[in-house]
């Protein structure tokens, strides 16, 4: 069975996918320190609350922390005996090769989602993911990632305003139901939140009329379904986006690669 690991700048998430579905899916928060040991503890602890201590013989490891790699590697091969994949490294093949300016590192989960979303809807994608980044992943007729664009995630300007200003408290982000706010709280759940929907919205819009052609727009993470609910941004949603990419991608190299 297959351990799929989607590390974040934020969280980290373990799936175990037993060729059909998903078993069960276990989340952290990502640090880089942790190491081989603390996770086996962490993993066994819960698949075994869950009932599910089934043989893992392969791992897949998506990564945008270059320094969690190591000792993912680690976890893989002292607890299950297996050399992982890892999603940009050159041994890990793609379904399809990014276009991009040479030298540029494109983000692992970003090759994920593009991998992921083609197969589940074909070419032509915009996939909007609601991470520590915001990101937009642009998916061309064959799949390939071409570009995109990179924003703040919408926890982390909240955040930082509450960093940067002394009066302004942390908020969670929800949807108002009004644009004036007349108590502070209100006013940066206005800002951020409308101020996302602006920023899809427009970015959308721009990719579209740079590309020339119909595009789909596919939105993904745990905020997507908040911005759905206040404007028609998004054409579809797909909650496990990053983990399902995970699979396509172990599979093509099962029937294709070394591994
Ligand atoms: N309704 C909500 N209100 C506030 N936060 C939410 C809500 N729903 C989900 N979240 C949070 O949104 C964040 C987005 O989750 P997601 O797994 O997509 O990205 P992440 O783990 O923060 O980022 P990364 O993958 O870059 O580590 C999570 O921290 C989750 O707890
Ligand atoms: C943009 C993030 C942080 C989103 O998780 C990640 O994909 C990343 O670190 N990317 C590297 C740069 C790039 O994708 O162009
Ligand atoms: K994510």
């Amino acid at each position: 069975m297959l351990l799929a690991i989607d590390c974040g700048n934020t969280n980290t998430v373990f799936s175990i996918w037993d060729g059909e579905k998903f078993l069960c899916t276990l989340r952290t928060s990502t640090h880089h320190a942790r190491t081989a040991d603390a996770y086996f503890t962490w993993y066994s602890t819960l698949v075994k609350h869950y009932g599910i201590e089934v043989d893992i013989t392969d791992v897949i490891i998506s990564s945008t922390v270059p320094r969690v790699v190591f000792n993912l590697r680690v976890f893989a091969d002292r607890f299950f005996g297996c050399r992982p994949l890892v999603v940009g490294k050159p041994d890990c093949l793609l379904p399809a090769n990014p276009r991009v300016d040479e030298g540029t590192q494109v983000g692992p989960d970003r090759l994920v989602n593009t991998a992921g979303a083609f197969d589940r809807f074909g070419g032509d994608l915009v996939v909007v993911d609601f991470g520590t980044a915001t990101t937009f992943d642009v998916v061309a007729h064959d799949g390939a990632y071409v570009g995109g664009v990179i924003a703040p995630g919408v926890n982390l300007s909240l955040e930082a305003l509450h960093l940067a200003a002394a009066a302004l408290p942390h908020v969670d982000i929800s949807k108002p139901q009004k644009v004036i706010g007349t108590h502070t709280v209100e006013c940066i759940q206005s800002g951020v939140f409308w101020g996302y929907v602006g920023l899809v919205r427009e970015i959308c819009e721009r990719i579209k009329a740079e590309a020339g052609v119909p595009m789909k727009v596919i939105s993904t993470g745990g905020l997507a379904p908040l911005f759905q609910q206040a404007a028609d941004l998004f054409d579809e949603f797909e909650d496990d986006l990053t983990m399902h990419g995970l699979t396509v991608i172990h599979r093509y190299n099962k029937e294709n690669g070394s591994t």
